[in-house]
Formats: C-alpha cells, sequence, structure tokens
C-alpha cells in the first residue's frame, strides 16, 4: 500500500494505492470518514460497471447502496446527465449525510464530484478512479461538466474525502487510454520534477500498458507533483495554474472537434508541444523542442493539429480559457524543463505558431 497525502485548506485526506482495493471501498471508506454515511449512491458508466461495479457495491455492508450508470465517454459531462444524476440522488432518498462514490475515470469523477458539491448545496464523495488518467482528475477538487461552448465551464472546488485507488482495475485499459492518462504523468515531470520525467523516458519505452513494477512508482510520484501545487493553492489564485500546461489548446481541440473525438490526453499533448515552442521564443527555454516531440511520437501521440481546423476558430475558443483575463490569453508556459510559469500571449503570436503545427495531408 502506497499513500499520499493531500492537505488543503479546506480538506485533509488521502491517496491510498494498493492493487485490489476496489473490494475493500465500503469497509475502507468507515475509516476515513469522520461521521458513518446514512446511504451511499455509486456513480458509474456503461465499461466500468459491467467490469467492476458489483465488486464495488458487495464491499458495504449494512448499508442502503443506490447505483447510477451513466454512458461511458466525454459526451456525458453533459448539463442533461448532470440533472439525470441529481434526480437519481433525490429518487434513492439520499440526504446531507450520504456519500457519493465516483467509480470510474475522470469523466465520472468530474461529473460525480460536481453532483455531491451540488446536492443539497454539498454531500461527502469519494474516488475511486479506474483510469492512468484519473490520477490527476481524482485529486485536488477540481470538479465539472462541459458546456458546448468550453470544456469545465460549470463546476466548482469539492474535495473527496479520500481516494482509493486500485491499480489491479487498469489492466482493463485499453492502449489509447494508457496513453491518454500518461499525458498528464509527462506534464507533472515537466512544471516540476526534471528527474522524474528523465526516469518515465529511460523506463518507458512502450505505451500498451505500464508495466506493473513501476506503476506504483509511477503513480506516487506523479501524484505527489500534483499533492504538492494543489497544498500550495487550492484554488488557482497562482501556481496552480502550472497543471494546466498544454490545456489552453488542448481544452480549445476538445471543443472544437466535439467532446470525445480526441481524449483529454491526446489533445493535452498536441498543447505541451504548442507551449514548449511558444516557451522557446517568448521565455527563453532551452531544451529542443524537436527532441520531445519525437519522444511523444516515439510513443504514439499525434503531435499535429488536425488539418481542418482553422486557426482563428481555435483562438476564439482559447480565449474563453479560464485563465483568460480581461480579453488576454494567459497561457502556462516552461522557462525551462521543471520550472513553469504563466504569461500573456498575443492572438498575432498564436496564431504563427498553430499554423507551423497544423498536420500536412
Ligand atoms: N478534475 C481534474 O482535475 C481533471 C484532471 C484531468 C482530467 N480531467 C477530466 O477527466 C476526463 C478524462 O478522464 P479519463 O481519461 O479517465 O476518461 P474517461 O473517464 O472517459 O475514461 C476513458 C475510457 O476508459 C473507460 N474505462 C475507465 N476505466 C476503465 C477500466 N479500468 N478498464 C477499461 N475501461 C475503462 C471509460 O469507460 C472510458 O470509455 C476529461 O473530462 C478531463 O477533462 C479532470
Ligand atoms: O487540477 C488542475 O488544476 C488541473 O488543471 C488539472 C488538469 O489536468 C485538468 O484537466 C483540469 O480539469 C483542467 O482544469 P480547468 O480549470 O482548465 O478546466
Ligand atoms: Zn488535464
Amino acid at each position: 500500500m502506497r499513500k499520499v497525502a493531500i492537505k488543503t485548506p479546506s480538506k485533509s485526506y488521502e491517496v491510498f494505492i494498493e492493487a485490489g482495493l476496489r473490494r475493500e471501498i465500503g469497509r475502507r471508506m468507515d475509516d476515513v470518514l469522520a461521521q458513518p454515511a446514512s446511504s451511499v449512491l455509486i456513480i458509474s458508466d456503461s465499461v466500468v460497471a459491467p467490469l467492476y461495479l458489483d465488486e464495488v457495491k458487495n464491499s458495504f455492508s449494512d448499508l442502503a447502496v443506490h447505483t447510477a450508470v451513466i454512458e461511458a465517454g466525454e459526451a456525458s459531462k453533459s448539463f442533461t446527465v448532470f440533472e439525470q444524476l441529481l434526480t437519481k440522488a433525490l429518487e434513492a432518498g439520499l440526504d446531507r449525510k450520504s456519500v457519493i462514490v465516483a467509480l470510474g475515470g475522470g469523466v465520472v469523477g468530474d461529473i460525480a464530484g460536481f453532483v455531491a458539491a451540488t446536492f443539497m448545496r454539498g454531500i461527502r464523495f469519494i474516488q475511486v478512479p479506474t483510469t492512468l488518467l484519473a490520477h490527476d482528475s481524482s485529486v485536488g477538487g477540481k470538479v465539472a461538466i462541459n458546456h458546448p461552448l468550453g470544456k469545465n465551464m460549470v463546476g466548482s472546488f469539492h474535495q473527496p474525502e479520500a481516494v482509493f485507488y486500485d491499480t489491479e482495475v487498469l489492466y482493463s485499459l485499453s492502449e489509447r487510454e494508457w496513453r491518454s492518462g500518461f499525458a498528464e504523468v509527462m506534464k507533472h515531470g515537466l512544471i516540476r520534477k526534471p528527474s522524474f520525467l528523465t526516469w518515465l523516458q529511460t523506463t518507458i519505452s512502450s505505451l500498451e500498458s505500464i508495466p506493473v513494477e513501476v506503476l506504483d512508482e509511477l503513480l506516487e510520484q506523479s501524484i505527489a507533483v500534483k499533492a504538492e501545487i494543489v497544498a500550495e493553492d487550492e484554488k488557482e489564485a497562482g501556481v496552480r495554474a502550472y497543471l494546466n500546461l498544454g490545456h489552453t489548446l488542448g481544452h480549445a481541440l476538445e471543443t472544437k472537434l466535439g467532446y470525445g473525438k480526441l481524449t483529454h490526453g491526446e489533445a493535452v499533448v498536441i498543447g505541451i508541444v504548442f507551449a514548449m515552442r511558444l516557451s522557446g521564443k517568448l521565455c527563453g527555454l532551452s531544451a529542443n523542442v524537436d527532441d520531445y516531440e519525437k519522444w511523444f511520437q516515439r510513443l504514439g501521440y499525434d503531435t499535429k493539429i488536425p488539418a481542418h481546423l482553422q486557426a482563428d476558430e481555435l483562438i476564439e475558443t482559447m480565449m474563453k480559457d479560464k485563465k483568460t483575463e480581461g480579453g488576454t490569453i494567459r497561457m502556462v508556459l516552461l522557462r525551462s524543463i521543471g520550472e513553469a510559469t504563466t504569461m500573456t500571449v498575443s492572438s498575432d503570436e498564436i496564431k504563427q505558431l498553430l499554423v507551423e503545427q497544423v498536420e500536412v495531408d
């Protein structure tokens, strides 16, 4: 068992990392709750539920356990599904002492967390992440749904009571989902921990899956970066924005292509390459961005912007990014590997580089 402590002004809790933990959720939840739960609503999705919902459900005894299964995929982070889940919570008779359990990847974690943040003005919830990407999304309390005009535009900060990470369940992930999650792992190295990044470069040569003998270490190191930053700045008044490296363009790509077309990690990697090229121009990043791009490509990422997207429409969507201030785009850039910063960037500078990164047919 590995543990990472998350300490924020609003709540302190732990991330427990252990193979087989899904069969222990009910019993372990009692250990982390200061007050017992009156009932539980497990929210999962249509891919995860058939695999793991029964095992999680059976780990609870002497408690009313309700379940809700949403359609798998990014399109479910919507107002419609949000309302359906609130209706389910009401029909199931949840009260202020009830606990929501988010069993799934970042989509389930984000929407279930937002239901918990808003139901009766806020009830407790537990994260049970089932994707590699969710090592990021389950920690730190950002919960949200998407708006057709922008990613995560409606949300809150609502910290979970605990994160129970069962590493065994990751081995039913597709290669594409391993790759998507690994984008956020690399991001954590790039913004804060060059030694971790070097370790990743020497240890991980394929993303078919992450070898079991390195998985726990990789998760602990990557979550530790997030924990450090969230402890410094829970509500993104400053350094937490560094966790957004690659996201200004990444989110715009997800929005403009239609939610779910690219995975979140695929979009973020394109955004990271873009942010690194801009960093070379604007804030002295001396690292060879071509070498990083080649590393990403060797790992199977497509680093180019799809050809049919126009720079102007991407810029228009980037303008709606949550870091934008007074109509100017603020991006996370790198002064060096491991040292992030935020900077205002003009549309002209963005446009020129966007055009250069568009894929050639
Ligand atoms: N809140 C945050 O801080 C934060 C951080 C990063 C990303 N996010 C959000 O997270 C979302 C992406 O999360 P994701 O990549 O986990 O996507 P996801 O939840 O859609 O999961 C990806 C796919 O894998 C399937 N899946 C999940 N677990 C599985 C398992 N163990 N075995 C087999 N299949 C499984 C899902 O059903 C889905 O089809 C995005 O909406 C992104 O905006 C939030
Ligand atoms: O935790 C954070 O802070 C992050 O920015 C982590 C990101 O990986 C994540 O995608 C997050 O949901 C983006 O937040 P947003 O505020 O840009 O919507
Ligand atoms: Zn992200």
